[in-house]
C-alpha cells in the first residue's frame, strides 16, 4: 500500500443519542466509553503506520464519528455523499473541507440522489453499492456518472437485512468478499470469492495493509479463520459503536491515493 492517510472524527457526546433503525436500542450507551474506544481505534491506525487527519468535531451530531457515511473517496476525487437520513445531512460540509484540504477534488450527490458512503465497497476497478436502505437509484446513478472517467465500475447490489452494504459485507486484500451470511441479501453477486464467516462482528475488516486488517474485538472465531488465510489481525473493541449500528469501517475514511 502506498500513502497512508485517513479521516477521522472525534464522537460527538450527544453519541447515545445517534441513529437505530435494524437493531434495538440499548439503554447503555456510554460517551466517554466510547471516546476511550474511539482513540484505541485511531492508535491502532497510528501503529499501523498511518496518519489521521480530524475532521473538525460536531457536537450537535450524535451521528458526526461515522465519518465513513459522509463520503466516497475514488483516485483523485471525493464524492460528497447526501444521507438517505436527512439528520445526518449536516455533517458533509465539515468533512468536505477536510478531504478539499488533502487535495482531493469534490464532486456531490444531489437530490433527489441519497447515498450514504457506508453504502460502497470498493475493490480494485469494481464499486458495489447497496440499493434499498440509506441509498436510492439516484445516488447510484450520480455515483456512478462521477467514477465512470475514473475506469470505475459501479454495481447496485440489493440490501434489506443491515444498515448498509459494509454493515453486511468487506473485503480482503485478495478480493474475497466476507459476510455473515444470515445478513446477506444476495452472496451470489460475489459468486466464489464470497466467503461467510461466524459472527456478525466479523463480517467488518478495514485493510490496513496488503496482509493487515483492524476488525472488532467481538469476532474472535472469525479473527483465527482470517488468522489462518495468513492474514494479521489487528482486534480493537467498539462495542458502543456497535449499538449504534456502527462498525470499524465507518469511523474512517481512508485516503489511499491520495493526491497532495
Ligand atoms: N458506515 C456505517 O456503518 N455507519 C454506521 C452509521 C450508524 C448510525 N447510527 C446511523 O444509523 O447512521
Amino acid at each position: 500500500m502506498d500513502a497512508r492517510h485517513a479521516l477521522v472524527r472525534r464522537p460527538s457526546s450527544r453519541l447515545a443519542a445517534g441513529l437505530v433503525t435494524h437493531i434495538e436500542r440499548s439503554e447503555d450507551v456510554d460517551a466517554d466509553r466510547a471516546l476511550a474506544q474511539w482513540f484505541g481505534y485511531v492508535d491502532a491506525l497510528h501503529e499501523a503506520g498511518w496518519t489521521t487527519h480530524e475532521v473538525a468535531p460536531a457536537e450537535d451530531c450524535p451521528d458526526s464519528v461515522f465519518v465513513e457515511d459522509t463520503m466516497v473517496v475514488y483516485g483523485d476525487l471525493a464524492v460528497i455523499a447526501r444521507s438517505g437520513a436527512d439528520v445526518r445531512r449536516a455533517e458533509a460540509a465539515a468533512a468536505e473541507e477536510a478531504v478539499r484540504a488533502q487535495g482531493y477534488r469534490v464532486a456531490r450527490i444531489e437530490a433527489p440522489g441519497t447515498l450514504d458512503g457506508g453504502d460502497v465497497l470498493k475493490h480494485g476497478e469494481t464499486v458495489w453499492v447497496g440499493l434499498g436502505g440509506r441509498t436510492n437509484e439516484d445516488g447510484v446513478e450520480q455515483l456512478r456518472a462521477h467514477l465512470a472517467p475514473l475506469g470505475a465500475e459501479v454495481v447496485a447490489v440489493p440490501l434489506t437485512k443491515v444498515l448498509h452494504l459494509k454493515s453486511a459485507v468487506t473485503a480482503l486484500p485478495d478480493g474475497t468478499v466476507i459476510g455473515f451470511a444470515p445478513l446477506v441479501d444476495d452472496p451470489s453477486v460475489w459468486g466464489e470469492a464470497f466467503l461467510a464467516v461466524p459472527e456478525e462482528p466479523g463480517a467488518h475488516v478495514v485493510l490496513l495493509g496488503d496482509d493487515t486488517v483492524l476488525m472488532s474485538a467481538a469476532a474472535p472465531e472469525t479473527a483465527a479463520l482470517l488468522e489462518d488465510r495468513g492474514l494479521r489481525v489487528v482486534a480493537v473493541d467498539v462495542s458502543e459503536f456497535e449499538k449504534l449500528e456502527g462498525c470499524v469501517t465507518c469511523l474512517s475514511v481512508r485516503l489511499r491515493g491520495r493526491p497532495g
